[in-house]
């Protein structure tokens, strides 16, 4: 037999094969198309706790059975962070396995009833856009509309419209006219506020004062999270393999050295759960509602730090329960040079004082 270990000839026989390829480019996504994503899984207690630790979702609601039942629970339930994590983790493989990035996620809501550890997860998407990328031709912008549904009664736990950057096949022709970007002289810049107001407490009342108090002033409700989190190799590889999230800029270091990052990056729904969990700890939640415009604005990796910034933009007291009121708010992660890295909108139930 052929001694095919020896390192040149191994390398000649690398050069001659074909690699058995993964996921899927651009051009295989054509709108209307549905995709059941095969992988599944069971939602966990190891999952979620390990998840809710290393993004620093402390709240006691999800650790402990008192504090769960306190919160109209039955037990300590799935965290709605790891559960979209692990709805958006299982569809990589099928979406973006291929490369690409990230850009942003809106309409994210969990109709069903809480979800607890038990729960078999199935997911599947229909693809809803596809774009040329008039900056990138070697990329085009696809969206889908995902369901994660509990695979025994069928109920839709999570749902959601992604979008990501997927390489091409064959890059576009263009004529270079999309590369030119109006940077502008600045001019441009919005105006901020005379004044920042924190609210005084999490509660829902501090975050209604402090509205109260921003209307009468040319203020906002916007503080930061004194929390950061350095990202290492467990949030970085390991949070995003542990739901099935195969993308290689986690964990193919090879791979992603010669990528427009150069490095492997940490997943967007890790980036997002650490801000919202450093937000969380200043606030009283109740239950999460949704998340809106959600977006990626640059990477995240290994030996950055995420940070938290929030501006409360409004209060309606129209909670499901009236132990608590909803709260709009801004949230924007960012790194230790002060750049955004992820920014969205969330709608939250906030606990009553009395509560
Ligand atoms: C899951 C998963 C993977 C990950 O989790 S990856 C980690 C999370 N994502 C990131 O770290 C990406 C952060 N973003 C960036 O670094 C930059 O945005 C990026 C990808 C390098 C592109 O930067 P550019 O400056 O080249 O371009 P733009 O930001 O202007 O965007 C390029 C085109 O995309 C369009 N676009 C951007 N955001 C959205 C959005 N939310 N929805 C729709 N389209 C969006 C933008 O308009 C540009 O379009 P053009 O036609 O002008 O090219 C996994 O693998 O699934």
């Amino acid at each position: 037999m052929t001694e095919w270990t020896d390192p040149d000839t191994f390398a000649r026989a690398l050069a001659e094969v074909e690699t058995k390829e993964k996921g899927n480019c651009f051009e295989d996504f054509e709108e209307g198309d549905l995709i059941e994503h095969a992988p599944g899984l069971t939602l966990t207690e190891w999952g979620n706790e390990q998840w809710m630790s290393q993004t620093l979702n402390h709240d006691p609601a999800y650790w402990r059975t008192d504090a769960a039942e306190a919160r109209g629970f039955d037990e300590p339930p799935i965290h709605p962070d790891y559960l979209t994590a692990a709805t958006l983790g299982i569809t990589v493989e099928d979406l973006s396995e291929k490369g690409g990035y990230f850009l942003g996620r809106t309409d994210v809501r969990f109709p069903g009833a809480p979800v607890y550890a038990g729960t078999e997860l199935h997911v599947e998407s229909e693809v809803v856009n596809t774009a040329t990328s008039s900056s990138r031709p070697e990329y085009g912008i696809v969206s889908w509309r995902t369901r994660g549904t509990d695979a025994e009664t069928g109920d839709v736990l999570c749902s959601y419209e992604r979008t990501n950057m997927i390489p091409r096949r064959e890059p576009m022709a263009t004529d270079g006219s999309g590369a030119a970007t109006a940077d502008g002289d600045g001019d441009d810049e919005p105006d901020l506020p005379a004044e920042f107001i924190s609210p005084d407490g999490g509660s829902y009342e501090d975050f209604v004062a402090a509205l109260e108090q921003a209307d009468d002033e040319n203020a906002a409700v916007a503080y930061r999270h004194e929390r950061g989190r350095t990202q290492d190799d467990v949030t970085v590889a390991s949070l995003p393999l542990s739901t099935l999230n195969t993308a290689k800029q986690h964990h193919n270091v090879d791979v992603m050295a010669d990528s427009p990052s150069g490095n492997i990056v940490t997943y967007g729904d890790v980036t997002r759960s650490t801000a919202l969990g450093h937000a969380r700890s200043d606030e009283r939640t109740w239950r999460e509602v949704g998340f809106d415009d959600e977006s990626f604005h640059t990477f995240v990796a290994v030996g950055d730090t995420v940070y938290a910034f929030t501006r409360v933009i409004e209060a309606e007291d129209d909670a499901s329960s009236d132990a608590a009121g909803t709260v709009t708010f801004e949230h924007i992660a960012f790194n230790q040079d002060d750049d955004p890295v992820y920014s969205g909108t969330r709608t939250a139930e906030i606990r009553k004082r009395s509560n």
